[in-house]
């Protein structure tokens, strides 16, 4: 049986009168993709952000490895191994493509005693950066400035820096975007290559990818979790059917 890396229960978030999510719970297990999909403003990404420790529910608790986190600050989230990458692209353009990575790393192991030692010969941060890079296939681009990447090379770039800060559970917010057929093959199979290790949130507006890779999904529709289950399951349930193709007309 796979473990449970991160639960969340009854999250509620409001923007003052606006409920942006009501009440909603997910399971995070280790080797398994669980997509969250939804209409335009339905509060995937508040979501994201609420699990991340970016913003602070309302209601409802969050725990980790059996820890309850619901009240943790992001960067204690981070150390504990939670990892989140963004929809917008979050590089250092002119700095190289393994010093994005190292940078991440050492975001999340600070050694403030060690202040006079440079920070680009901390060997912890290097090898998470090199191993980083390696998983996330782009190791033959480590000197290369980030910013001439292409845009699915930054966006894997993206996933790099999350894994070089050792994470067990990943948040990814729509890593597919803009992203061309080739690209998605290449994201897809990295994402495939990293759930045996983790647990992975993806937050993905490309149903044909997330039919693809996802082993279980929910859908939201505003605020609110209309269905969950397996692909089939969902891709088979008249009220996602119904909540798609209003959209649609
Ligand atoms: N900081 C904020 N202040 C006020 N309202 C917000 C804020 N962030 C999100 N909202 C509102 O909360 C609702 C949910 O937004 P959210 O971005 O989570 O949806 P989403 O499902 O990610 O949408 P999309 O697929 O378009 O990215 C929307 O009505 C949005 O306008």
């Amino acid at each position: 049986m796979s473990t449970t890396l991160l639960s969340a229960k009854n999250i509620t978030r409001r923007f003052g009168g606006l409920v942006a999510i009501d009440r909603v719970s997910v399971d995070l297990n280790q080797g398994s993709v669980h997509a969250v999909i939804g209409t335009n403003g339905a509060g995937k990404s508040t979501l994201v952000s609420v699990l991340s420790g970016e913003i602070p529910p309302n209601e409802g608790n969050i725990t980790m490895l059996g820890k309850d986190i619901t009240r943790w600050p992001q960067p204690d989230r981070a150390r504990a191994g939670l990892g989140r990458s963004y929809q917008r692209t979050t590089i250092f353009p002119s700095l190289s493509v393994h010093e994005n990575c190292r940078i991440s790393a050492q975001s999340n192991h600070q050694k403030f005693w060690r202040w006079a030692f440079p920070a680009s010969k901390c060997t912890y941060s290097n090898e998470a950066a090199d191993r980083a890079l390696e998983l996330a296939g782009l190791a033959e681009f480590a000197d290369r400035p980030a910013g001439l990447l292409s845009h699915g090379g930054k966006r894997q770039l993206e996933i790099a820096m999350c894994l070089a800060t050792h994470p067990k559970v990943l948040l990814l917010d729509e890593p597919l975007a803009g992203m061309g057929a080739e690209e998605t093959d290449r994201m897809l199979n990295l994402l495939d290559s990293l759930k045996k290790e983790h647990a992975i949130l993806l937050v993905e507006h490309d149903m044909d990818a997330v039919f693809r890779i996802s082993d279980e999904i929910t859908v939201m529709v505003n605020g609110c979790v209309i269905a969950h289950g397996d692909p089939e399951s969902i891709r088979n349930n008249p009220d996602v059917q119904t909540a798609y193709l209003g959209e649609e007309e």
